[in-house]
């Protein structure tokens, strides 16, 4: 691939759901949740950083470089990506969760395939049915039009990507890839079905 694609996983959030736990710490089946999503994106990309605004020292352990939101106060997954964005050296930004562990071996390629030929700004994983609106490509000049979105208190992903020009891409032929954990019940449930 000609494009270098850098990923971001985004654990910066307060995890309420999960009780207020470091989410991307929480073990599924005794592997921290982001491992999973390491062991994912590594190989589809060429650098690979870690948005996390607790446990830094334990994210650190992971071996690649860990960053928290400019912005203290939780605003939401956007101010991670803003913060990452500032950081990235690539020619394509990556967004993904920490709590997806069964994302799409082939996210980076598709996403990348797809936006350059439809000559969109960004692109948005589907699972066919929804966006997923944390699963992102970002052309690296989109900066500062998220920062003046969140700058104008604005926080919601979709109402600011619907003012770029942006490819849909569908996964909808991997109903798995997008599950998403957000309560022990689910750990529990993801568990008992990779068993
Ligand atoms: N950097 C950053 N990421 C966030 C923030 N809030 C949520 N996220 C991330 O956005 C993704 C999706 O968010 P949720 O699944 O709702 O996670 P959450 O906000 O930690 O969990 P709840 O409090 O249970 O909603 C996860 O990867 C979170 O880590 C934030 O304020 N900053
Ligand atoms: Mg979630």
């Amino acid at each position: 691939m000609s494009s270098q694609v850098e990923a971001v996983i985004l654990a910066g959030g307060r995890a309420r759901r999960m009780g207020g736990e470091d989410k991307g710490l929480v073990e599924l089946k005794g592997q921290p949740m982001i491992r999973y999503a390491i062991d994912r994106l590594q190989p589809q990309t060429a650098d690979l950083m870690i948005n996390a605004n607790r446990n830094q020292q334990a994210y650190e352990a992971f071996g690649f470089p860990v960053f928290c939101d400019e912005q203290e106060g939780f605003h939401g997954p956007l101010s991670g990506m803003v913060s990452a964005l500032k950081r990235t050296k690539g020619n394509y930004l990556l967004t993904a969760p920490c709590d997806c562990p069964l994302l799409p071996t082939d996210l980076a390629s598709r996403m990348v395939a797809e936006l350059e030929s439809q000559g969109a700004d960004m692109a948005v994983a589907s699972d066919g049915k929804r966006h997923q609106p944390v699963v992102l490509l970002l052309k690296p000049e989109l900066l500062d039009s998220m920062q003046a979105f969140l700058d104008a208190g604005d926080r919601k992903i979709d109402l600011w990507y619907a003012q770029h020009k942006v490819a849909v891409v569908s996964f909808a032929d991997q109903p798995m890839a997008f599950v998403n954990v957000n309560t022990p019940e689910q750990i529990q449930q993801l568990a008992d079905s990779l068993a």
